[in-house]
């Protein structure tokens, strides 16, 4: 395989997405090209509306662009039919939102197991053991989730998340229904699926301290990549937050190309 390539899950080139016709059009995304290099952790954000579910969507293969490519580990998914979207969101891509979507029947064990099970794959027990220490529920496999707390039901689809080994997983505001410490510690958990395992991590968030756990954030105004930022604190996102409003004026001064 080739290398240099391979050291992308995720690669946008172009994509464009517009929702809508003629008059009701809303063009969510402009042509944006960027990458998700393996074993990163990425935070995206931008003003309510700026698109970044919509890029959410379109890179894990939950929505198709409408022009512009998306390649994950190398292999084009804008042009996948349904069944093979399905079976690489299965396979290869791991989803944690802010609604936990645990089902409450099953224990934790039983959710944890669930994408396995679906994929008619054997749970291993020593990886479902390990999977769940990692996330701190070794002792409460059992239990089901409405016995645990929410920052605990979070580390359990963190952990469905991680059963599969996926090659990159999309966070939706996964710490959006937590308070300020139990989403830290949740951040933190994440964080560490990045360093020690070398997860890859694609994660929206509006919020400047979760984007400080990233190694790069991000910037959509308009749909369009309006910078990034490596290495940054809490002080360095909010502040390049708030000159966001400036840079989606000059997008739509005159003679900018905007639509
Ligand atoms: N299914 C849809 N049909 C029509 N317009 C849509 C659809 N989904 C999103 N949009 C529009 O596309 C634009 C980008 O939406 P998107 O949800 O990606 O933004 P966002 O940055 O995630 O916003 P927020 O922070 O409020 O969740 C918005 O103008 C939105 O109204």
């Amino acid at each position: 395989m080739d290398n240099t390539r391979a050291a992308d899950a995720v690669r946008l080139t172009d994509v464009r997405k517009v929702y809508g016709r003629r008059e009701n059009q809303v063009v969510a995304l402009d042509g944006v090209t960027t990458r998700f290099g393996r074993g990163t952790f990425t935070a995206i954000m931008g003003p309510s509306g700026s698109g970044k579910s919509t890029l959410l969507q379109c890179a894990a293969g939950l929505d198709q662009p409408t022009s512009g490519s998306v390649h994950l580990e190398d292999r084009e998914i804008s042009e996948m039919s349904e069944t093979e979207l399905t079976e690489l969101r299965r396979d290869r891509i791991g989803f944690v939102f802010q609604a936990f979507n645990l089902l409450p029947v099953l224990t934790v064990r039983q959710n944890v197991t669930l994408p396995l099970r679906l994929a008619g794959v054997k749970p291993d027990r020593r990886k479902v053991a390990t999977v769940l220490d990692r996330v701190g529920l070794g002792q409460r496999h059992h239990h089901r989730p409405a016995e645990l707390s929410g920052g605990q039901q979070q580390r359990v689809a963190i952990a469905r998340a991680l059963i599969s080994d996926p090659a990159v997983i999309f966070a939706d505001e996964p710490t959006g229904a937590l308070d300020t410490r139990t989403a830290r510690d949740v951040l933190a958990l994440l964080q560490d699926s990045v360093r020690s395992s070398g997860q890859t991590i694609v994660m929206v968030t509006h919020d400047p301290v979760a984007a400080s756990y990233a190694d790069r954030v991000l910037f959509l105004a308009d749909g369009r990549l309006a910078g990034e930022l490596h290495a940054p604190t809490a002080e360095s996102v909010a502040e390049r937050m708030t000159h966001l409003g400036a840079f989606v004026n000059d997008l739509s001064a005159p003679g900018k190309g905007r639509i």
